[in-house]
């Protein structure tokens, strides 16, 4: 399949996803650590994709999403942005509210 047409797919089948640098368990990069403790932090599911484990999806989505680096936190098939972002909206309870609501929605 198609590179773009797989994180398509992705995305849409994800409600929750993070793009990272290793895995939640395993992070391969501060800024991938930082962004998943948070994700984490929020106590629901989330999927997440390995870009070092997918150099294809590590060439191709930053142009795709038009964000140039990882972690990239995918909510809702919306881009929610890197770690400072993510880490941002945490300190606020935002990140919270809003992956309770998508974890929320796609279970209904
Ligand atoms: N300010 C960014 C920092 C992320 C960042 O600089 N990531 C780098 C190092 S992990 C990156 O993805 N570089 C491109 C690459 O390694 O493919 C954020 O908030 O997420």
């Amino acid at each position: 399949m198609d590179i773009i047409e797989t994180i398509k797919e992705q995305i849409a089948n994800n409600p929750v996803l993070l793009y990272m640098k290793g895995s939640p368990n395993a992070p391969q990069c501060g800024f991938s650590a930082r962004a998943t403790q948070a994700v984490m932090g929020c106590g629901e599911k989330f999927a997440y994709v390995d870009i070092l484990q997918n150099p294809e999806i590590r060439a191709n989505l930053p142009k795709y999403a038009n964000w140039p680096t990882f972690p990239q936190l995918w909510v809702n098939g919306e881009l929610v942005g890197g770690s400072d972002i993510i880490l941002e909206m945490f300190e606020k309870g935002e990140l919270q509210t809003l992956i309770k609501s998508a974890v929320g929605k796609s279970e209904a």
